[in-house]
Protein backbone atom coordinates (compact mmCIF):
# COMPACT_ATOMS: atom_id res chain seq x y z
CA UNK A 1 0.00 0.00 0.00
CA UNK A 2 1.15 3.68 -1.00
CA UNK A 3 0.03 6.70 1.00
CA UNK A 4 0.65 10.26 0.62
CA UNK A 5 0.14 13.36 2.31
CA UNK A 6 0.07 16.74 0.32
CA UNK A 7 0.51 19.32 3.10
CA UNK A 8 0.98 23.03 2.52
CA UNK A 9 4.65 22.68 2.60
CA UNK A 10 5.78 19.35 2.33
CA UNK A 11 4.61 16.07 0.10
CA UNK A 12 5.09 12.79 2.70
CA UNK A 13 4.54 9.19 1.25
CA UNK A 14 4.56 6.16 2.99
CA UNK A 15 5.00 3.04 1.44
CA UNK A 16 3.70 -0.39 3.66
CA UNK A 17 3.40 -3.84 3.38
CA UNK A 18 0.74 -6.55 3.63
CA UNK A 19 1.23 -6.28 7.68
CA UNK A 20 1.18 -2.63 7.99
CA UNK A 21 5.00 -2.01 8.26
CA UNK A 22 6.10 0.83 7.05
CA UNK A 23 9.16 -0.45 4.30
CA UNK A 24 9.83 3.10 2.68
CA UNK A 25 8.73 6.77 4.16
CA UNK A 26 10.05 10.54 2.73
CA UNK A 27 9.20 13.29 3.21
CA UNK A 28 9.90 16.35 0.85
CA UNK A 29 9.68 20.28 0.88
CA UNK A 30 7.42 21.20 -2.32
CA UNK A 31 8.23 24.37 -2.99
CA UNK A 32 4.72 24.94 -4.11
CA UNK A 33 5.14 22.73 -7.20
CA UNK A 34 3.45 19.66 -5.78
CA UNK A 35 2.62 17.72 -8.98
CA UNK A 36 5.92 18.33 -10.44
CA UNK A 37 7.59 16.89 -7.23
CA UNK A 38 5.13 14.12 -7.23
CA UNK A 39 5.83 13.42 -10.94
CA UNK A 40 9.59 12.84 -10.21
CA UNK A 41 8.73 10.24 -8.13
CA UNK A 42 6.13 8.11 -9.96
CA UNK A 43 9.24 6.14 -11.29
CA UNK A 44 9.74 4.97 -7.78
CA UNK A 45 6.15 4.52 -6.99
CA UNK A 46 6.05 2.48 -10.00
CA UNK A 47 9.35 -0.05 -9.09
CA UNK A 48 7.37 0.07 -5.33
CA UNK A 49 4.19 -1.55 -7.22
CA UNK A 50 1.50 -1.15 -4.54
CA UNK A 51 -1.77 -2.23 -5.21
CA UNK A 52 -3.29 0.86 -4.35
CA UNK A 53 -2.55 4.39 -3.65
CA UNK A 54 -4.40 6.40 -0.67
CA UNK A 55 -4.35 10.27 -0.94
CA UNK A 56 -4.75 12.90 2.21
CA UNK A 57 -4.97 16.60 0.71
CA UNK A 58 -5.52 20.01 1.74
CA UNK A 59 -4.11 21.35 -1.39
CA UNK A 60 -7.32 22.24 -2.95
CA UNK A 61 -9.10 21.27 -6.35
CA UNK A 62 -6.92 22.63 -8.94
CA UNK A 63 -3.69 21.18 -7.37
CA UNK A 64 -5.68 17.55 -6.84
CA UNK A 65 -6.83 17.80 -10.47
CA UNK A 66 -3.04 17.75 -11.49
CA UNK A 67 -1.83 15.05 -8.75
CA UNK A 68 -4.60 12.49 -10.74
CA UNK A 69 -3.58 13.30 -13.84
CA UNK A 70 0.10 12.53 -12.84
CA UNK A 71 -1.11 9.27 -10.72
CA UNK A 72 -3.51 8.05 -13.86
CA UNK A 73 -0.37 7.26 -15.62
CA UNK A 74 0.76 4.89 -13.11
CA UNK A 75 -1.77 1.61 -13.52
CA UNK A 76 -2.38 1.24 -9.54
CA UNK A 77 -5.71 2.26 -8.17
CA UNK A 78 -5.96 5.71 -6.02
CA UNK A 79 -8.23 7.40 -4.27
CA UNK A 80 -8.52 10.77 -2.17
CA UNK A 81 -9.74 10.84 0.99
CA UNK A 82 -13.12 12.78 1.64
CA UNK A 83 -14.24 13.81 5.65
CA UNK A 84 -17.38 11.48 6.85
CA UNK A 85 -18.39 13.70 9.89
CA UNK A 86 -20.03 10.30 10.75
CA UNK A 87 -17.44 8.08 10.44
CA UNK A 88 -18.37 5.06 12.51
CA UNK A 89 -15.29 5.44 14.66
CA UNK A 90 -15.78 9.27 15.07
CA UNK A 91 -18.46 11.93 14.34
CA UNK A 92 -17.69 15.39 14.30
CA UNK A 93 -19.75 18.83 14.48
CA UNK A 94 -17.42 20.38 12.65
CA UNK A 95 -18.69 21.25 8.95
CA UNK A 96 -17.65 18.44 6.74
CA UNK A 97 -17.69 20.51 3.79
CA UNK A 98 -14.52 22.84 5.37
CA UNK A 99 -12.84 20.75 7.49
CA UNK A 100 -9.16 19.68 6.30
CA UNK A 101 -8.44 16.47 5.07
CA UNK A 102 -5.43 16.10 7.37
CA UNK A 103 -6.54 17.68 10.68
CA UNK A 104 -9.70 14.82 10.38
CA UNK A 105 -7.62 11.97 9.27
CA UNK A 106 -4.81 12.73 12.32
CA UNK A 107 -7.87 12.64 14.53
CA UNK A 108 -9.51 9.43 12.87
CA UNK A 109 -5.65 8.15 13.98
CA UNK A 110 -5.78 9.40 16.97
CA UNK A 111 -9.22 8.51 18.00
CA UNK A 112 -10.01 6.30 20.88
CA UNK A 113 -13.91 6.02 22.17
CA UNK A 114 -13.10 5.79 25.74
CA UNK A 115 -11.18 9.04 26.16
CA UNK A 116 -11.16 12.55 25.88
CA UNK A 117 -8.47 13.74 23.36
CA UNK A 118 -6.63 17.11 22.32
CA UNK A 119 -4.98 16.74 18.81
CA UNK A 120 -2.51 19.40 17.99
CA UNK A 121 -1.16 19.59 14.41
CA UNK A 122 1.93 21.69 14.12
CA UNK A 123 2.88 21.90 10.04
CA UNK A 124 1.94 24.91 7.98
CA UNK A 125 -0.64 25.67 9.95
CA UNK A 126 -1.15 24.73 14.04
CA UNK A 127 -4.14 23.23 14.73
CA UNK A 128 -5.97 22.11 17.88
CA UNK A 129 -9.04 20.10 17.83
CA UNK A 130 -10.44 18.86 21.15
CA UNK A 131 -12.46 15.00 20.93
CA UNK A 132 -14.64 14.12 23.84
CA UNK A 133 -15.33 9.76 23.77
CA UNK A 134 -14.96 9.93 19.75
CA UNK A 135 -16.87 13.33 19.20
CA UNK A 136 -14.91 15.89 17.78
CA UNK A 137 -16.46 18.92 19.53
CA UNK A 138 -14.18 21.49 17.33
CA UNK A 139 -10.91 23.09 17.13
CA UNK A 140 -8.77 26.06 16.46
CA UNK A 141 -6.20 27.02 13.75
CA UNK A 142 -3.21 29.44 14.13
CA UNK A 143 -0.52 30.41 12.16
CA UNK A 144 2.50 28.38 12.07
CA UNK A 145 5.76 29.88 13.79
CA UNK A 146 7.13 30.47 10.62
CA UNK A 147 4.23 31.84 9.13
CA UNK A 148 3.73 33.93 11.62
CA UNK A 149 7.69 35.19 11.41
CA UNK A 150 7.07 35.74 7.58
CA UNK A 151 3.58 38.02 8.15
CA UNK A 152 5.81 40.01 10.78
CA UNK A 153 8.64 40.49 8.39
CA UNK A 154 6.55 41.27 5.15
CA UNK A 155 4.27 43.75 7.37
CA UNK A 156 6.86 45.86 9.30
CA UNK A 157 9.52 48.21 8.42
CA UNK A 158 12.03 47.74 11.07
CA UNK A 159 11.84 44.39 11.90
CA UNK A 160 13.59 42.23 8.99
CA UNK A 161 14.01 38.98 11.03
CA UNK A 162 13.96 35.93 9.01
CA UNK A 163 15.68 33.17 10.33
CA UNK A 164 16.94 31.56 13.51
CA UNK A 165 15.58 29.60 16.13
CA UNK A 166 12.46 28.86 17.67
CA UNK A 167 13.94 27.81 21.68
CA UNK A 168 12.79 29.44 24.55
CA UNK A 169 9.30 31.45 25.60
CA UNK A 170 11.12 34.06 27.91
CA UNK A 171 11.20 37.31 27.39
CA UNK A 172 13.71 38.99 24.48
CA UNK A 173 15.56 42.24 24.45
CA UNK A 174 16.85 41.99 21.55
CA UNK A 175 14.60 41.83 18.66
CA UNK A 176 15.21 38.49 17.09
CA UNK A 177 14.56 37.33 20.28
CA UNK A 178 11.51 39.06 21.15
CA UNK A 179 9.88 38.25 17.70
CA UNK A 180 11.23 34.26 18.48
CA UNK A 181 10.02 33.89 21.79
CA UNK A 182 6.70 35.95 21.35
CA UNK A 183 5.74 34.07 18.29
CA UNK A 184 6.70 30.55 20.24
CA UNK A 185 4.69 31.79 23.05
CA UNK A 186 1.59 32.64 21.20
CA UNK A 187 1.16 29.12 20.24
CA UNK A 188 2.57 27.64 23.46
CA UNK A 189 -0.05 29.92 25.34
CA UNK A 190 -2.54 28.60 23.77
CA UNK A 191 -1.68 25.19 23.98
CA UNK A 192 -1.54 26.14 27.98
CA UNK A 193 -4.70 28.15 27.58
CA UNK A 194 -6.91 25.23 26.15
CA UNK A 195 -5.11 22.37 28.03
CA UNK A 196 -6.08 24.30 31.33
CA UNK A 197 -9.99 24.51 30.02
CA UNK A 198 -10.06 20.83 29.38
CA UNK A 199 -8.05 19.29 32.01
CA UNK A 200 -9.43 15.91 31.57
CA UNK A 201 -8.15 15.80 28.19
CA UNK A 202 -4.93 13.74 26.70
CA UNK A 203 -2.76 16.32 25.09
CA UNK A 204 -1.16 14.60 21.24
CA UNK A 205 0.67 16.62 19.27
CA UNK A 206 1.83 15.61 15.56
CA UNK A 207 3.30 17.02 12.54
CA UNK A 208 6.74 18.98 11.45
CA UNK A 209 7.05 21.49 14.31
CA UNK A 210 5.68 19.22 17.34
CA UNK A 211 9.00 18.73 19.24
CA UNK A 212 9.74 22.60 18.91
CA UNK A 213 6.04 23.53 21.13
CA UNK A 214 5.82 20.20 23.11
CA UNK A 215 9.35 21.09 25.44
CA UNK A 216 7.56 24.23 26.03
CA UNK A 217 3.79 23.15 27.33
CA UNK A 218 3.17 22.98 31.09
CA UNK A 219 1.54 19.70 31.01
CA UNK A 220 2.39 15.79 29.41
CA UNK A 221 2.43 16.06 25.30
CA UNK A 222 2.29 12.72 23.58
CA UNK A 223 4.35 13.20 20.40
CA UNK A 224 2.79 10.68 17.81
CA UNK A 225 4.60 11.16 14.54
CA UNK A 226 2.28 8.27 13.16
CA UNK A 227 -1.42 9.73 13.34
CA UNK A 228 -2.33 10.77 9.78
CA UNK A 229 -0.78 6.95 8.04
CA UNK A 230 -3.05 5.84 10.90
CA UNK A 231 -5.72 7.99 10.16
CA UNK A 232 -5.52 6.73 6.23
CA UNK A 233 -5.19 3.80 7.10
CA UNK A 234 -8.53 3.42 9.35
CA UNK A 235 -9.97 5.33 6.91
CA UNK A 236 -9.41 3.00 4.10
CA UNK A 237 -9.45 -0.08 6.69
CA UNK A 238 -6.53 -1.94 5.84
CA UNK A 239 -4.13 -3.92 8.00
CA UNK A 240 -4.86 -2.20 11.49
N1 LIG B 1 10.16 29.05 6.61
C1 LIG B 1 10.51 27.86 7.08
N2 LIG B 1 11.78 27.61 7.46
C2 LIG B 1 12.14 26.40 7.93
N3 LIG B 1 11.30 25.38 8.06
C3 LIG B 1 10.04 25.57 7.71
C4 LIG B 1 9.57 26.81 7.21
N4 LIG B 1 8.26 26.69 6.95
C5 LIG B 1 7.94 25.43 7.28
N5 LIG B 1 9.00 24.76 7.74
C6 LIG B 1 9.04 23.38 8.18
O1 LIG B 1 8.17 22.65 7.36
C7 LIG B 1 7.56 21.61 8.11
C8 LIG B 1 6.10 21.57 7.79
O2 LIG B 1 5.55 20.57 8.60
P1 LIG B 1 4.57 19.47 8.05
O3 LIG B 1 4.01 18.83 9.27
O4 LIG B 1 5.20 18.61 7.05
O5 LIG B 1 3.49 20.46 7.39
P2 LIG B 1 2.48 20.35 6.18
O6 LIG B 1 1.68 19.11 6.45
O7 LIG B 1 1.71 21.60 6.32
O8 LIG B 1 3.25 20.29 4.90
C9 LIG B 1 7.81 21.95 9.57
O9 LIG B 1 8.67 20.96 10.11
C10 LIG B 1 8.50 23.28 9.56
O10 LIG B 1 9.54 23.29 10.51
C1 LIG C 1 -5.68 23.88 8.62
C2 LIG C 1 -4.83 23.38 7.46
C3 LIG C 1 -4.31 24.57 6.66
C4 LIG C 1 -3.62 22.61 8.03
O1 LIG C 1 -2.82 22.19 6.95
P1 LIG C 1 -1.28 21.82 7.07
O2 LIG C 1 -0.65 22.69 8.09
O3 LIG C 1 -1.22 20.37 7.53
O4 LIG C 1 -0.69 21.94 5.71
C5 LIG C 1 -5.63 22.39 6.56
O5 LIG C 1 -6.13 21.35 7.32
C6 LIG C 1 -6.75 23.09 5.85
O6 LIG C 1 -6.55 23.69 4.82
N1 LIG C 1 -7.99 23.02 6.42
C7 LIG C 1 -9.16 23.66 5.88
C8 LIG C 1 -9.77 24.58 6.89
C9 LIG C 1 -10.36 23.86 8.08
O7 LIG C 1 -9.89 22.80 8.51
O8 LIG C 1 -11.37 24.38 8.63
K1 LIG D 1 0.05 18.14 8.32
Amino acid sequence: MLWLDLGNTRLKYWLTDDIGQIVAHEAKQHLQAPAELLMGLTDRFERYAPDFIGISSVLGDELNVKVSETLSRLDIPFEFVHVDAAHPLMTSSYDANQLGCDRWLQMLGAVDKQKRQCVIGCGTAVTIDLIDHAEHLGGYIFPSIYLQRDSLFSGTKQITISNGSFDSVGQGVTTQDAVHRGILLSIVGAVNEISSRHPNFELIMTGGDAHIIAQHVNRSVRIRDDLLLNGLSRYFDHSK
